[in-house]
């Protein structure tokens, strides 16, 4: 297992034996209530994320984020409304065929019914941008999945991003590029005409995503990136562990920079970006 996963990939290694498919899909209504499910729940209600007739690409990567996200979904159309459709996507950019293999007898395992489809974006990235590999491969990945939740027919494609990816985004704007800027939980296409993106595991904590997969007994893939593995640090992991640190002299740290996005105040900015063009408060503040 470690040596087909990148260097600086961290493993999640289950506690104890593979449970039970009933026992893990239970757990996640009894045990993990109030952390996973009802987070699940909120983000969708406070976004609208679904509504009658929708038809949702779920895109799955194997990792410990998007099979839980799969899992959920299941259980909503089990439990919940049942008034809309769910496809769920898998897209090969070059797995190493263990890593495929290991995804695919998960999946079987968690009873979700994956769609497979090549797309070979490990090895064009790999010709055409050898020195920034990560940025163009989220680039095109995020097309493959736009593309393949059109084809199906579906209006919404659903990622598995969540808590933590959010507050990362929004510190990593802010250090290394300057910008305000977060990940909104939900996102109209502007190349993909009729579809939206959503990210219904928006409030939900990295912590228990991991103890719920690790006490599941799953082994999920961990970091199947080829093409990235020699490359150098990731700026992501560094500010996971600054925001670690941070937490240890103010334990709220991490829930003060997500409400930072919602609570924006608006008389007390300097400059702002919106629809291409940059404004100042200065633009207005003579005209009275
Ligand atoms: N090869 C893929 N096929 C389908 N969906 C994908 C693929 N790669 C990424 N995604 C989607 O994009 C989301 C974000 O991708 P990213 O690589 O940042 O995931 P991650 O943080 O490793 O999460 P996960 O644990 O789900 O892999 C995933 O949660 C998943 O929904």
């Amino acid at each position: 297992m470690s040596d087909i996963a990148g260097k600086g990939c961290e493993i999640l290694i289950p506690f104890e034996e593979r449970k039970s498919l009933q026992e893990i899909e239970r757990s996640l209504i009894t045990k993990y209530r109030k952390q996973i499910w009802s987070k699940f729940i909120k983000a969708l209600k406070d976004y609208k994320m679904i509504e009658p007739g929708d038809k949702v690409a779920v895109a799955i990567s194997g990792g410990k984020d998007s099979m839980l996200m799969a899992k959920l979904f299941q259980e909503l159309k089990r439990h919940g409304e049942n008034n809309f459709e769910l496809e769920f996507i898998v897209m090969d950019p070059g797995y190493h065929g263990d890593i495929k293999r290991l995804m695919i007898e998960n999946c079987n395992y968690l009873d979700i019914h994956i769609q497979i489809y090549d797309s070979g974006i490990f090895r064009i990235v790999d010709n055409i941008a050898k020195d920034y590999p990560c940025y163009m491969c989220a680039k095109m990945r995020r097309g493959a999945l736009y593309n393949k939740a059109q084809e199906l027919g579906c209006n919404k494609l659903a990622l598995g991003h969540h808590f933590n990816d959010v507050i990362e985004t929004t510190m990593l704007n802010m250090l290394y590029t300057g910008c305000f800027k977060t990940m909104l939980p939900r996102l109209r296409s502007s190349n993909f005409k009729g579809l939206e993106l959503i990210r219904p595991m928006y409030y939900i904590e990295e912590k228990y995503i991991e103890y719920f997969t690790q006490e599941s007994g799953i082994w999920p893939l961990n970091c199947a990136c080829m093409v990235a593995a020699e490359k150098t640090g990731n700026k992501r992991y560094e500010i996971k562990e600054l925001i670690k640190n941070l937490k240890g002299a103010f334990k709220d740290v991490d829930k003060s920079i997500f409400k930072a996005a919602q609570n924006v105040n608006m008389d007390a900015i300097l400059g702002w970006d919106q629809d291409g063009k940059h404004h100042s408060y200065l633009d207005s503040y003579f005209d009275e």
